[in-house]
């Protein structure tokens, strides 16, 4: 059985600090897998292992059957669009100096799948399904809340036709009256589009209430 994501003994060094130490893992489309364990555990080298943004020591990354640890980046670019991460700080992944409706449209262009006829109304549709009135495309980041500016990052992230979002400590950075409605928005879109869900979190009750499965990670490993 091919699954969307198939992570086996997965090692990353940063210079003598073993930071993932053998990480083995599943996920199906549709499927939230929450990955929690203390600060400095390894979670967010996993995720960015993942996404072959941080290049492996050891071990294999199989997305959608394809194994992306020994594609040269060149080969990586088809499949990157595929498979997109949503960070902690909301404002980090947007450039301040962009309209939110140009860091949406950035990913079509980039892709080659813009026009000027379908273009501008595929971005208000993305606006629209995180939730974002038409006249939010004309801000910039630093004029939108926190909440608001997570949600412009997550249509972003959908611009892109991901099958795999990597989230990591999505709503963590964001007031607690908000967090629920982001939660809620990444809920309906995995329910609409089929979505698997990398999600990296260490507030217990958000895990236990948003995570089909939960695998704890300590000192580089899983804990069963
Ligand atoms: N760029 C880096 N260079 C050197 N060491 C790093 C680097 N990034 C992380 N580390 C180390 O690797 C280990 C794992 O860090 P990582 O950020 O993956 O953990 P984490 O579980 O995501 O922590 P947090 O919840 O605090 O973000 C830690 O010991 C950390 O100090």
């Amino acid at each position: 059985m091919t699954h969307l994501l198939d992570v086996r003994d997965l090692v990353v060094h940063y210079g003598t600090v073993t930071a993932v130490d053998g990480v083995s893992l599943t996920l199906e489309p549709g499927e939230t897998l929450a990955l929690d364990g203390p600060s400095g555990c390894g979670k967010s080298t996993t995720a960015l292992a993942v996404l072959q943004l941080r290049r492996p020591d050891a071990g294999e990354v199989r997305f959608e059957g394809v194994e992306l640890t020994s594609l040269t980046e060149r080969e990586l670019r088809p499949l990157r669009p595929r498979m997109q991460p949503v960070f902690q700080d909301p404002y980090g992944s947007l450039n301040p100096r962009h309209r939110i409706r140009d860091a949406v449209a950035e990913p079509l262009k980039v892709q080659g799948r813009w026009t000027e006829a379908d273009g501008p109304t595929r971005v208000a549709e993305l606006l629209d399904r995180v939730g974002l009135a038409p006249s939010y495309g004309a801000r910039r980041p630093h004029e939108l809340s926190g909440g608001q500016c997570q949600r412009a990052g997550i249509a972003r992230a959908l611009a892109s036709d991901p099958r795999l979002l990597v989230l990591d400590e999505p709503v963590s950075a964001l007031d607690p009256s908000v967090r629920a409605g982001v939660l809620n928005l990444l809920a309906d879109l995995q329910d609409d589009l089929g979505l698997g869900y990398l999600f990296i979190c260490h507030d217990r009750a958000v895990v236990r209430h948003f995570a089909d499965r939960v695998v704890e990670m300590r000192d580089g490993r899983l804990v069963t």
